[in-house]
């Protein structure tokens, strides 16, 4: 492997533009030379995880175990697995109606109809239809006195108006009239569709007021998904980042945007929708793999027609063929998704062929990767393949392995599927030249593998919980601090980048990579942060080794409470939060004071107060949940 070698080292060297352009020509060669080197080993033989009768029972079983316990949150999980893998309609049925018994008892009726509604559908057996029918009107019961319930609670009367005007989904539906008119005894008859349920989580409030989802100042024209108050600059220190220009207050909005791809972690395979990533206890399968489970019909066909019709039998043979790493494997899944992405499924490979050379020609780094519109483009598979690669600070080996991987998703891009025009058989990888679509589609998952592995970001529809990773374009010019200056959040797969305190004309904004002087120590950080993202942090937090969360409040670090004119200035701010505590306005205000004034030294106890509080609101902590 001594070329292979070479050409790492060669890339590295030739290396010369922030985001890694100019080395198309190694990459390919490397890429073309592991793959023609696989392609003339033994492989091993290619084993897919198919829907099968007995693992359909083994999952049946264990949630019935569950179920018998009284865990009905493991049975639900164990019963979806049993239906992903379950292989006839009686299979289906059958996990269908065992988990609808589990949702029934966990109260959640809507959920529980629709089970009940599609085994029935699927040839439930007739000795067993009544008793499902039975929990089925029992649950229709339920679901309309939760219904009452809530109207008597509910103090929004337009919410109230929704409800009578029947434009509020399955809580609207027949079920009043089958049950109240006696006309329609058999569940099967209720029209409930999985599609509709849009009301599934309680909006926070300030989504209350669509207004205030808009950026200030309007969008940017270079970025358009960053308000125009913010510019993209580059220096040799930070590489790209994002200044602000204007002033924002705390809690305003600088940046919303969708992922360009993104893709669902392993462990929530059977909790979370595979496309949207919401939360569901009622997950339908592909109908080819076990591994994808959709809350719709409407996201299992969306997914299908973005990419799972070439992820389905690739993902499946990875995940028995790399039987290691977790890590590895959500690479793969990653490369895969921003294959089929920036080729739009692979119809458009020679596009992105003219496109790259158009990309490389411009050597400026502050615009790499501009459209021919002249900006960033959230959509653009050029913006996207100009993020920082970090080539030129990453280990070899690191660059290697990439290299490997890269070359296995190809020939498994090749040999599984039609993404480069016919299923291709092993051996006609050997002349690797001859394939040339496959040896650039090589090299751009290489890309891919250098840029994902830097840019991506932790998708989190509720807080705190990580259910998959995105691309994000213009998010991913956002430079790390661990006191960073903003803070995000997820409204779905939408991420919002907003203030965290008052951004003056002139600062460099920042996000946090998990890296937060709060909770990690300066040590850790400055490992974590050199091992995946190869820099050494400069902020305040490093530079003066400020205290942990836990040392400020213990010791109340920095704490104003001795400057009697300024908590009396406060005064009014917390008596408004103490009466009202969604009065954020009160909070801004608390920051924009405090940051205003001199004398106030960072870290302080009661700015971090103020922020908490500010993150909790805009993640919907404030809220109460159903
Ligand atoms: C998501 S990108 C951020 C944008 C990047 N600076 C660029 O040029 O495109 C992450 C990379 O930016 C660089 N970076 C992020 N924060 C930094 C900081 N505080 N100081 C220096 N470099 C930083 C590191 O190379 C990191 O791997």
């Amino acid at each position: 492997m001594d070329f292979a070698k070479e050409l790492v080292l060669r890339m590295r060297q030739k290396n010369k533009s922030h985001v890694g352009y100019g080395l198309q020509t190694e990459s390919e060669a490397l890429v073309g030379h592991i793959l023609q080197n696989m392609a003339k080993s033994p492989m091993p033989s290619f084993k897919t995880d198919k829907k099968n009768e007995k693992d359909c029972l083994r999952y049946r079983d264990e949630g019935n175990q569950h179920f018998v316990a009284g865990d009905d949150q493991e049975a639900i999980i164990s019963y979806t697995r049993s239906l992903a893998y379950a292989n006839t309609h009686q299979l289906m049925a059958n996990a269908r109606a065992n988990r609808s018994a589990a949702l029934y008892r966990k109260k959640m009726y809507k959920e529980c109809i629709i089970d009940i509604q599609a085994a029935l559908e699927l040839g439930y057996p007739e000795d067993k239809r009544k008793k499902l029918q039975e929990r089925g009107l029992k649950a229709m019961t339920k679901l309309n006195q939760d219904k009452d319930k809530d109207r008597e609670d509910s103090e929004d009367s337009k919410s109230d108006e929704d409800h009578q005007n029947g434009t509020n989904g399955i809580e609207s539906l027949i079920i009043t009239d089958s049950i109240e008119n006696g006309d329609k005894k058999d569940i099967s008859d209720v029209e409930i569709k999985q599609e509709d349920d849009q009301d599934k989580f309680i909006k926070p409030r300030y989504l209350l007021n669509p207004e205030v989802m808009s950026v200030p100042y309007g969008p940017s024209e270079e970025a358009p998904a960053n308000s125009k108050g913010l510019s993209i600059k580059y220096s040799e220190e930070y590489g790209r980042h994002l200044v602000a220009n204007q002033h924002f207050k705390p809690g305003e909005i600088l940046t919303v945007e969708k992922p360009y791809c993104w893709v669902i972690y392993r462990d929530k395979f059977y909790t979370h929708c595979h496309h949207c990533l919401e939360k569901s206890s009622c997950l339908i399968p592909c109908s080819q793999c076990p591994i994808a489970q959709y809350c719709s019909e409407k996201c299992r066909s969306a997914s299908w027609k973005l990419a799972h019709h070439i992820e389905c039998p690739v993902v499946n043979v990875l995940l028995n063929l790399l039987n290691v790493e977790e890590d590895k494997i959500r690479m793969v899944m990653k490369i895969i998704r921003l294959m089929i992405t920036v080729t739009s499924g692979g119809k458009n490979i020679d596009d992105l062929r003219k496109d790259m050379a158009i990309a490389e020609a411009n050597l400026d780094n502050r615009t790499a990767g501009f459209t021919d519109a002249g900006c960033l483009e959230s959509t653009s598979a050029r913006s996207a393949l100009s993020l920082a690669t970090n080539m030129t600070t990453r280990p070899l080996i690191g660059i290697s392995a990439f290299a490997c991987i890269s070359a296995l998703t190809a020939m498994l891009l090749a040999t599984q599927t039609k993404f480069f025009g016919k299923k291709y058989q092993l051996a006609e990888l050997k002349d690797v030249d001859k394939v040339p679509d496959i040896k650039f589609c090589g090299s751009i998952m290489l890309r891919a593998c250098v840029i994902t592995s830097s840019n991506c970001f932790s998708i989190q529809p509720e807080p705190g919980i990580k259910v998959g990773s995105g691309l994000y374009v213009a998010h991913s010019l956002y430079n790390h601090s661990c006191a960073p200056n903003t803070f995000r959040h997820f409204e779905g797969l939408t991420m919002i980048t907003r203030a965290m305190q008052p951004l003056n004309p002139g600062e460099q904004v920042f996000t946090g990579y998990g890296a937060d002087y709060s909770y990690m120590p300066l040590a850790k950080r400055k490992e974590k942060l050199m091992e995946e993202y190869y820099f050494d942090c400069q902020c305040p937090a490093c530079v003066n080794d400020w205290p942990t969360y836990a040392t400020i409040l213990e010791k109340h670090v920095g704490s104003i409470r001795k400057n009697k004119q300024l908590v009396d200035r406060l005064k009014p701010y917390k008596q408004r939060l103490l009466n009202n505590k969604y009065d954020i306005e009160a909070v801004k205000q608390v920051l924009e004071i405090l940051y205003s004034e001199p004398t106030v030294a960072k870290p302080c106890e009661e700015i971090l107060h103020a922020v908490q509080y500010l993150r909790c609101y805009y993640l919907g902590k404030l809220h109460k949940s159903k």
